[in-house]
């Protein structure tokens, strides 16, 4: 384990590193360093390129970092920001992801942002996916993502019955039909980022918190299968560039 002496933080990489495990001491650090890492993810890449795309995940993890990243001096005019998956429902739906990023993210600085919301009114889901895939023809920077206590990551849920088609997919995304699957919720039909997609990114940051979720990404490790538990999809990319793993008790 290294420790960070200016913030508390502490990181651990894995001996063959797929992912580094950064342990954060409390929620306020931990929502900070995770901002202040994607922050300089799209700054270095808008060093380089005209524009930068950052790809986020919805749920109840990552709401904090999004209003600590608003708050981030950049050009965020130059940034495009997506999803890594959507339920399907309205954009101005309050339980959609895109409505997450728009409240929580898309204001201060970063309110001249430009967001590709997934989900249109009367827009078939086939319809939405394709413009998903015509958006991912370019490459995006950073992909925030998170996993539920049942392994899934994106819309990615174990059990799922498209699961198998999905995992191999070569597209980027995919619409999905997660019927069955409790961690879904009530939003069974959704729109995913696939394995493909995922491992095209080359800066992917997961954010867990407690105990309950660590254990479980530590028994998706230890099992190796990614039908089991699709989180293990976040650690396929680029060998040098390792899943980022943020967690806090
Ligand atoms: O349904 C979803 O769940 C996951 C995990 O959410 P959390 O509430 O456990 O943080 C999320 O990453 C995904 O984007 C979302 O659609």
């Amino acid at each position: 384990m290294v420790d960070d002496r200016a913030t508390g933080s502490a990181h651990v990489e894995a001996p063959v590193a797929r992912h580094v495990l950064h342990v954060h001491p409390n929620h306020e650090v931990w929502t900070w360093a995770v901002a202040v890492a994607i922050a300089a993810d799209l700054r270095r890449e808008l060093v380089l390129q005209p524009r930068a795309r950052l790809l986020l995940s919805g749920g109840t993890t990552p709401g904090p970092v999004y209003h600590a990243l608003s708050q981030a001096p950049l050009d965020w005019d130059r940034v495009d920001v997506g999803l890594v998956d959507e339920r399907w429902l309205l954009p101005d739906d309050p339980d959609s992801n895109a409505h997450l990023v728009r409240t929580e993210l898309l204001q201060d600085r970063a309110a001249t942002a430009h967001f590709e919301p997934m989900t249109q009114a009367g827009r078939h889901i086939e319809g939405a996916v394709a413009t998903a895939n015509a958006h991912a023809r370019r490459q995006a920077t950073v992909a925030v993502l998170g996993m539920g206590e049942d392994g899934h990551t994106a819309s990615l849920f174990p059990g799922m019955a498209d699961l198998e088609r999905v995992m191999h997919s070569p597209r980027d995304y995919a619409a999905v039909d997660a019927h069955g699957c409790a961690g879904a919720r009530e939003w069974p039909r959704r729109i995913s980022l696939t394995p493909h997609g995922m491992a095209r990114i080359p800066h992917r940051l997961l954010l867990l918190q407690g105990e309950r979720k660590r254990a479980v990404f530590e028994q998706a490790l230890e099992s190796g299968d990614p039908h089991r538990w699709p989180i293990l999809a976040a650690l396929e990319g680029n060998p040098a560039m390792p899943l980022q793993v943020h967690w806090h008790a």
